[in-house]
């Protein structure tokens, strides 16, 4: 189990009182799995990206990637646990103008001032992998949206991350593009063996997630939710 969330409770300053975003949840995710955070605004659901991804810290509860307690690390060891074990992959693709697509690949493994060996081979894998060989020298304005957002999930796989954190990589695309995205992260999810979370508004393209949760007002409501939001 590479991503263990328990009994995680964060809040933010509101006034003069504290606003709770997440309120004693746990999340297992298995390697190998997909888990869709579905819930509406403002339910908690970035707040649960951002304190999977070790980028935010809990008032209460723990973070276990990958057997270790997150709160036992110093900073410089949370940053190399994020570059190693996370992959993140972000709404907005932001990639660099100037790079080819396997370009952009490179770069995340060679953040550290290392140049270690078969990074151009293990770019090209990828890329093929996500479905864009034929499109490695491309930069990013001879890309379509659908092929940046490939292009951003082979990136942060880069790294061979234990845990991938998605965070609505369908907002800018249309609906059959949307759920291309989503299958491919669920065929990846399964060949890499990372624990993923999804978060996103569109229940519609979740057919092939391994299983939904939702969040409402902080909390998690097990099991899998197949209703449309509410009021
Ligand atoms: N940095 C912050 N400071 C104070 N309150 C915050 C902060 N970030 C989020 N919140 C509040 O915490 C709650 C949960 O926000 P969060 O961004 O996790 O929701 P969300 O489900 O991701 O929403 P959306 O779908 O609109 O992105 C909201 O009430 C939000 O206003």
């Amino acid at each position: 189990m590479s991503l263990h969330l328990t009994a995680v409770t964060l809040t933010y300053p509101d006034g003069a009182g504290r606003l709770t975003a997440l309120d004693d949840v746990t999340l297992e995710v298995p390697d190998g799995s997909l888990t869709a955070v579905v819930g509406p605004s403002g339910s908690g659901k970035s707040s649960l990206l951002a304190v999977a991804a070790t980028l935010v810290t809990p008032d209460r509860g723990t973070v276990v990637i990958d057997g270790t307690n997150t709160a036992g690390l110093t900073r410089k060891e949370l940053t190399e646990l994020r570059c190693r074990r996370i992959g993140i992959v972000f709404q907005q693709p932001h990639l660099l103008a100037s790079l080819t697509a396997v370009e952009q690949l490179q770069v995340m493994a060679q953040l550290d001032g290392r140049r270690p060996r078969g990074v151009r081979g293990r770019a090209m894998e990828l890329l093929d992998a996500v479905g864009l060989a034929d499109r490695a020298a491309r930069r990013p304005h001879q890309l379509s949206g659908g092929e940046r957002q490939r292009v951003n999930i082979a990136r942060a796989l880069m790294n061979a991350p234990t845990v991938l954190l998605v965070d609505e990589p369908t907002s800018a695309l249309d609906h059959e593009r949307g759920s291309a995205v989503i299958e491919l992260l669920t065929r990846l999810t399964r060949q890499r063996t990372t624990a993923t979370v999804l978060v996103t508004h569109d229940r519609a393209q979740l057919d092939t997630v391994d299983r939904v949760v939702e969040v409402r007002d902080g909390r998690l409501r097990e099991g899998i939710v197949v209703a449309p939001d509410g009021p």
